[in-house]
Order: structure tokens, then C-alpha cells, then sequence
């Protein structure tokens, strides 16, 4: 995949394909590159991926796989067959899982096209550290786990992970930075958290080095997602505005 392409990753969070159409129609002739997650896939299928493509846009299917590496590795063969841009794991899948991942979309890939890129989820932008240590029974520093699962990622071959973009200096320090980093926990100052816990805003995410990132209810709840999406356009574009903590 060409790292060039639109930074802006829109999640459609939706269960209807009407909302997808109505939120799409607003943008006009805009290349875009929209994620489709759990609910929306689990909706609609592959029928709507189709559709997308067809319209030009660029496509992260965000099914975050986790299971064992026999069963990993044949539903991304599956996968690949969709087209799509990028696909996901959880990196606390293990290596293992993640090289048959990797090798089932490689064999899924209709020859002459791209393979989609394959990359890893640290830890979840909505967990605290506190969490990750009382609940999952992870102990350390989260910068520390997520920078542990991104070489982990990087050793079985995958192309990149999913962080926080205030994981992605360090991420870009061990695992190079051609190592594509994808980074949800997106806000605008003064929108609400909602249940995510390490957030940025667009600016800040670009000043770490995020190669792309993940923006939904900052778009698709707001009154006027197209004038949404080009202020967080034009934060991208321009690195002199305020940060938020
Ligand atoms: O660690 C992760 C992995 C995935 N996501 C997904 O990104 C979007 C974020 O939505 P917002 O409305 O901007 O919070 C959502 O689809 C998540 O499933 C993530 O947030 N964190």
C-alpha cells in the first residue's frame, strides 16, 4: 500500500448501509479511507466492501483477529480475497499466530494484486494502564507493553500496529519508521473522551510521527461531519495549534 494516502482514517461505526451512503454522500469527490469494524461488517458483509472499493475509497477492515494461528491464518486467506487495504490481529495472539496471519493472506491474495497490509493492536486506545495492569494482569508500563507487542509484530513480519499515537515515537524508535503506525484515541479539544483513554488531537498525533489516523464519533456524531473532517484535515496539514493533555 502506498503510505501516501489520505492520513484520515474515517470509522464507520454504523449497523445500517443507509448511514454509511448518508455520511459518504456528504464528501463529495474526496478519496477516502474508511475503516469498517465488527458492527458494520457483522451487518453487511462483504456486499458493502464491494461498493466501497467500486467507489475508490481505501479500506481498513477492522476485525482485529484473535483466535489460535491455524484458524487466524485461514480466515485471513479469506480476507484477502476482499481487496481491502489493511486487516488486523491482536498482537497478544503471539508470533505464531501472527506469521500464519500473515502467510494466510499472502496465499489468499489473487495473484497481480497487492496483499493487504497486516498490522497488530498493542493495547486498546479505551485501556488505562491501571486497567492493563489490574484486569488484564499485565504488569509494567503501557508505553513499555505497547512498544513490547509492536516488535513482537515487527519479528513475525507483520507491517505495522495499532497504538496511541503517544506510543508512536517509541514504537518508530524500536521498530523503524517505515513500521506503519495506525492510531485510534482521537479528539478535538474540548469533545468528549467517550470510553477512549489515550487520546491526542490530530495535531499532536502528527507531531509524534502517526502515520494515519482513526477518527469516528469526532466525524460521524458531529452536526456537520464534512466541516469536522476538514478541520481535522487542516489541523493535519498545519503544526502550529495547541495540544490538549
Ligand atoms: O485500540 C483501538 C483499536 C481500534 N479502535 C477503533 O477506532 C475507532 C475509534 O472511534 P472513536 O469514535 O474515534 O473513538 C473505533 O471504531 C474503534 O473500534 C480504537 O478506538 N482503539
Amino acid at each position: 500500500m502506498n503510505i501516501n494516502k489520505n492520513p484520515i482514517i474515517i470509522a464507520l461505526d454504523y449497523s445500517e448501509e443507509s448511514q454509511v451512503w448518508e455520511l459518504i454522500d456528504k464528501f463529495d469527490d474526496e478519496q477516502l479511507f474508511l475503516k469498517v469494524g465488527m458492527e458494520l461488517y457483522y451487518s453487511c458483509g462483504n456486499n458493502l466492501l464491494h461498493k466501497l472499493k467500486d467507489k475508490g475509497h481505501n479500506i481498513f477492515l477492522d476485525l482485529k483477529l484473535h483466535d489460535i494461528p491455524n484458524t487466524v491464518g485461514k480466515a485471513m486467506k479469506s480476507l484477502a480475497r476482499l481487496d481491502v487495504d489493511i486487516v488486523n490481529v491482536h498482537a497478544a495472539g503471539g508470533r505464531l499466530m501472527m506469521e500464519r496471519a500473515l502467510e494466510g493472506l499472502v496465499a489468499g491474495t489473487v495473484s497481480g494484486k497487492e496483499r493487504p497490509m497486516c498490522i497488530a493492536v498493542t493495547q486498546l486506545t479505551s485501556t488505562s494502564q491501571e486497567v492493563m495492569q489490574e484486569q488484564l494482569k499485565i504488569n509494567g508500563n503501557i508505553e513499555d507493553v505497547v512498544v513490547h507487542y509492536a516488535k513482537l509484530a515487527n519479528e513475525s513480519g507483520l507491517d505495522g500496529v495499532v497504538s496511541s499515537p503517544l506510543e508512536v515515537p517509541l514504537v518508530k524508535e524500536s521498530c523503524g519508521t517505515s513500521f506503519l503506525t495506525v492510531t485510534p484515541g482521537i479528539r478535538m479539544i474540548g469533545d468528549s473522551k467517550d470510553d477512549q483513554q489515550r487520546i491526542t488531537t490530530p495535531k499532536q498525533a502528527k507531531s509524534l510521527g502517526s502515520d494515519f489516523i482513526v477518527v469516528g464519533r469526532s466525524i460521524t456524531a458531529s452536526k456537520n461531519p464534512l466541516e469536522a473532517y476538514l478541520k481535522i484535515k487542516n489541523e493535519w496539514n498545519d503544526i502550529s495549534e495547541t495540544t490538549i493533555s
